[in-house]
C-alpha cells in the first residue's frame, strides 16, 4: 500500500516525506518501505496519510502521519494532534520553522527538541515527533497567460511516530484506534447535526435541534435497551459486515398508531449516534433515476428516513411497465426504492441506517418485510404505564405521584397515544393540575367508551 501511495503522492508530499524521514531517523542508513507490512484489515482503513517507514538494522517502526497527504481525510492527523495536544504541557509546545533562500523550492526541516514527547499507552512507550517543513517557493512568475503570480509559502507538516517493532500490531489495532476514537467523540460532542429534505433533485440542510433522546423517549423500556444495544453494536461492526461481505448498513421499521413516537424515536436515534437525518420524500421525487440520484449524494453516518411508506409508493403499479415505456422513467416503484436498499446500496457509502415508518404495517408489501431487508421491526404502540412515568418526568421532573398509581389503572384499561398524554402533561406547569386534568380525561375518555358500548 505505502508504495501505491508513493507512486500517486504530489512531488511535494514525496520530498517532505524524505526529508522528514532522513532527518528524524539520521540512524536509520536504509528505509525501506514494505508493501505488505500493514495489516490488511487496516489497509483499506481510515489510516490512509500514513506512510511506514522501518530500517532492516533497527527494531524501531516509525510512522509519518502526513498532514496534507491528498488521499488522507487528515482524520488521523488532528486526531494525534488533538491528543498529543491534551499530552503536552503548554511551555513546551513550540514548532521551531526557518527558511532557506527563495530559490525555487527549498526546504528547512527543524525538529525541535521541545517538540518531541514520549506517550506511554498500556505500558507501552510512543514517541512523537513533529515535523514542520516550509516550503519556499519563486515568489515571482509568470503563468501560462503572461500575468504575474506571486506564490505563498506553505508549511507541510507531518507527525512522526516512532516504537519498538514488536508493538506494530498494537499501533495499529488499539492505539491509533483509541486515538481517532477520542477525537471522533470531542468532534460529536459540539457537532450540530443536520436534517436534509429533498427538493427537487438535492438535498437541503437544515439545523436539527430535536430534543428528543432515548431517555425522553416514552416506550417499553426492554424495547429501548434492545434498540440501543442493536445501535450501539452496529457502529462497532464495520470489520465484521466488511468480513461477511455485507454491505455497512442497517434498516428499521417503525410501525404503529399515529402520535406513538416514530418520528420522536429517529430523531433520539440521530442523537444518540450523532448521525444526519435525510429526511426522503418520496411523492417530491419524479423517478427512479432521481431516487438514485438522490441516495448517491447521502454521506456516511447518515440515517435515511421514509415516513409513512405506505403512502410513499404506489406499491401495485411497481412493476406493471406503461404502454409508452418503461414504469422507471414515470413514477418512483418499489422495486426502485428495494433497489437501493438491497443492491445499489451496497456501492454508496457506509455506515447508513435506513428508517421506514407506517401506521398500517398490514398495508405494506411482502417484500418489504421479508428476512434481512428490514433488520428490525419496531412497534411503537400505546401509552403504557412505564410510558406515562416517563412523560410525567419528562414534563414536570416528577418521578412519582400519589395520582400515579390511579392514571396507571386507567391507562391499562384504554388506548391513548403517548403524544395525547403528553397534551394533558402540558396544559399547566403545575404537576397536580397536569395529572388531576389527566386522570379526568381519561376517565372521561372510558366512560364514554363505555356509552358507546
Ligand atoms: N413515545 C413517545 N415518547 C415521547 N414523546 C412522544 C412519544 N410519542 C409521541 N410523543 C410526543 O408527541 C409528539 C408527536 O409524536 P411523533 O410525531 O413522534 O409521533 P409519530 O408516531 O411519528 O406520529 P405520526 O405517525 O403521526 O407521524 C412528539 O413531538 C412528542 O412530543
Amino acid at each position: 500500500m505505502a508504495l501505491e501511495n508513493n507512486k500517486a503522492m504530489g512531488s511535494s508530499t514525496k520530498e517532505i516525506l524524505t526529508t522528514a524521514a532522513s532527518l528524524a531517523a539520521s540512524a536509520m542508513l536504509f528505509h525501506t518501505v514494505i508493501k505488505d507490512f500493514i495489516p490488511s484489515k487496516i489497509r483499506n482503513y481510515i489510516f490512509k496519510g500514513i506512510k511506514y517507514l522501518h530500517d532492516h538494522f533497527s527494531s524501531e517502526l516509525t510512522l509519518l502521519i502526513d498532514e496534507t497527504d491528498e488521499y488522507s481525510p487528515n482524520t488521523i492527523y488532528q486526531a494525534a494532534m488533538s491528543y498529543l495536544n491534551s499530552k503536552i504541557s503548554p511551555s513546551v509546545k513550540r514548532l521551531r520553522v526557518s527558511k532557506l533562500g527563495i530559490d525555487d523550492i527549498k526546504f528547512n526541516v527543524s525538529l525541535d527538541r521541545g517538540q518531541e514527547t514520549i506517550d506511554v499507552f498500556e505500558g507501552i512507550q510512543f514517541r512523537w515527533h513533529f515535523v514542520s517543513t516550509q516550503m519556499s517557493k519563486n515568489s515571482r512568475r509568470y503563468n501560462n497567460i503572461g500575468s504575474l503570480q506571486i506564490e505563498e509559502d506553505t508549511e507541510l507538516r507531518c507527525l512522526e511516530l516512532t516504537c519498538n517493532i514488536k508493538h506494530k500490531d498494537k499501533v495499529f489495532d488499539v492505539y491509533l484506534p483509541f486515538i481517532l476514537d477520542r477525537w471522533t467523540a470531542l468532534k460529536n460532542k459540539g457537532r450540530t447535526l443536520k436534517l436534509f429534505i429533498n427538493e427537487r433533485k438535492n438535498w437541503s440542510p437544515v439545523k436539527l435541534h430535536h430534543p428528543a433522546t432515548f431517555e425522553t423517549i416514552a416506550m417499553d423500556m426492554e424495547l429501548k435497551r434492545t434498540v440501543m444495544e442493536d445501535l450501539t453494536k452496529f457502529v462497532q461492526s464495520k470489520d465484521y459486515y466488511k468480513s461477511i461481505g455485507k454491505a455497512w448498513k442497517r434498516g428499521y421499521l417503525l410501525y404503529g398508531p399515529p402520535g406513538t413516537g416514530k418520528s420522536s424515536l429517529v430523531a433520539a436515534m440521530a442523537n444518540f449516534l450523532k448521525y444526519d437525518i435525510y429526511d426522503l420524500e418520496l411523492t417530491e421525487v419524479k423517478n427512479n433515476l432521481s431516487l438514485r440520484g438522490l441516495l448517491l449524494g447521502i454521506s456516511s453516518r447518515s440515517i435515511i428516513v421514509v415516513e409513512d411508506i405506505d403512502c410513499s409508493i404506489t406499491m401495485d403499479k411497481r412493476d406493471i411497465p406503461t404502454k409508452d415505456g418503461d414504469c422507471e422513467n414515470k413514477t418512483v416503484t418499489l422495486s426502485g426504492l428495494l433497489n437501493f436498499v438491497d443492491g445499489l446500496w451496497s456501492s454508496c457509502g457506509e455506515e447508513k441506517i435506513i428508517v421506514f415508518t407506517t401506521n398500517y404495517k398490514e398495508r405494506l408489501d411482502p417484500a418489504l418485510l421479508r428476512p434481512g431487508r428490514m433488520d428490525m421491526h419496531i412497534y411503537m404502540g400505546y401509552c403504557s404505564p412505564c410510558a406515562f412515568r416517563t412523560l410525567a418526568f419528562n414534563y414536570h421532573n416528577v418521578d412519582d405521584h400519589p395520582l400515579f398509581e390511579e392514571i396507571e389503572a386507567l391507562l391499562k384499561d384504554t388506548e391513548v397515544t403517548p403524544a395525547t398524554v403528553a397534551e394533558e402533561l402540558m396544559r399547566s406547569v403545575d404537576a397536580n393540575v397536569a395529572l388531576q386534568g389527566l386522570l379526568q380525561f381519561l376517565q372521561c375518555k372510558i366512560s364514554d367508551a363505555n356509552e358507546t358500548k
